[in-house]
């Protein structure tokens, strides 16, 4: 069926939201019943129409949503992704879960092209000009918990399935443990080789354009979020070798799609047959976010009032 005879309407909850990169504007394993024209949020319009899935496993179903975060023609560069917007429209479909992909620079010998990181670390080297908060206006106040930024439950929930990676016939890791270290610098441009060492020293290991502001807006959400980081290029730390290019991102980015659609259909036949604890239970995550705004409710305006209703209708 074309995606323009599916419903352009969903009724039902969203158990798991997931936002595609470069190169991944769609995940083969994800079969469509519903095509959501882009959102409208008090935050704009999402980055793309949102796709939903039905999966039946053994002891239930679970309900997919899928965005491409540059947009299906990849039209948004990551400054201008509506960010604030994706993440509450998956919030609003009451996803449990966000489970984000993108293209990362190597900042490590040991990461090859084509390898997949599960980061549990990252350093922020946007510049500020992104919109990265739902709390951070005159009439709402309020400081969320940011110092474990991705969700570990999830990240060893995908980790179980590291198996199903291929390269060709040559050996394709997927690294994970707490420390490794993605760094968000804004882009367009790529580093220059000077940053590029001065990231490694900061102890990164991967680098992208997308992780901030996605990341803290998931957790301003009380969303679990695990982003699974694609190896595409050794950015331009090492001396004999040329600076990243477009191109040699593109040379991988085939093979790692193929990775991708098969650890999400992994993942999400498992989660289809028994829901995981950390979707169930929030991940440490549910209250968090009532407890850590400071503006008193008496004081917030209708406006403000419905915007977070727009994220949590049981909260105010
Ligand atoms: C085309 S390489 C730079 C581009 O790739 C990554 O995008 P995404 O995270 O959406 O996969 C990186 O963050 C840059 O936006
Ligand atoms: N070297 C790099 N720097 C920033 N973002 C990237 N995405 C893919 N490769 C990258």
């Amino acid at each position: 069926m074309s995606d323009c005879e599916l419903p352009s309407t969903f009724e039902g909850e969203v158990d798991l939201g997931v936002i595609g990169g470069t190169g991944l504007y769609h995940l083969p394993c994800l079969e469509k019943i519903a095509v959501l024209p882009p959102m409208a949020t008090p935050w704009g319009y999402t980055s793309s129409p949102i796709t939903i899935s039905k999966f039946i496993g053994a002891n239930g179903h679970l309900h997919v949503a899928f965005l491409a975060r540059h947009g299906l023609d990849h039209q948004l560069p990551p400054t201008k992704v509506p960010f604030r917007a994706n993440i509450a429209a998956l919030k609003h479909l009451k996803c449990k879960a966000v489970l984000s992909f993108s293209a990362v620079g190597s900042l490590q010998e040991s990461i090859k092209p084509r390898d997949f990181v599960l980061p549990q670390q990252l350093i922020d080297r946007t510049k500020g000009i992104r919109e990265s908060s739902y709390l951070n206006e005159e009439g709402l106040v309020g400081h969320v918990g940011f110092g474990d930024p991705f969700s570990e439950s999830f990240a060893k929930y995908i980790y179980q399935f590291r198996d199903v990676l291929t390269n060709e016939g040559k050996p394709c890791t997927l690294h994970f443990d707490k420390d490794k270290t993605v760094v968000c610098m804004e882009g367009p441009q790529f580093s220059t080789r000077a940053e590029s060492r001065m990231y490694r020293l900061l102890g990164g290991d991967v680098i992208n354009m997308s992780v901030i502001p996605e990341a803290k807006l998931a957790r301003e959400c009380e969303l679990p979020y695990q982003m699974v980081c694609m190896s595409t290029d050794y950015d331009a730390w090492r001396e004999d070798e040329e600076p990243v290019t477009v191109e040699v991102v593109l040379g991988h980015l085939v093979n790692n799609g193929r990775n991708a659609n098969a650890l999400a259909s992994s993942v999400i036949e498992a989660m289809s047959h028994n829901m995981p604890e950390f979707m169930k239970t929030g991940d440490g995550l549910r209250g968090s976010v009532k407890m850590s705004i400071s503006t008193k409710p008496e004081a917030m305006s209708q406006e403000t009032l419905e915007k977070l209703k727009f994220l949590f209708p049981d909260y105010w």
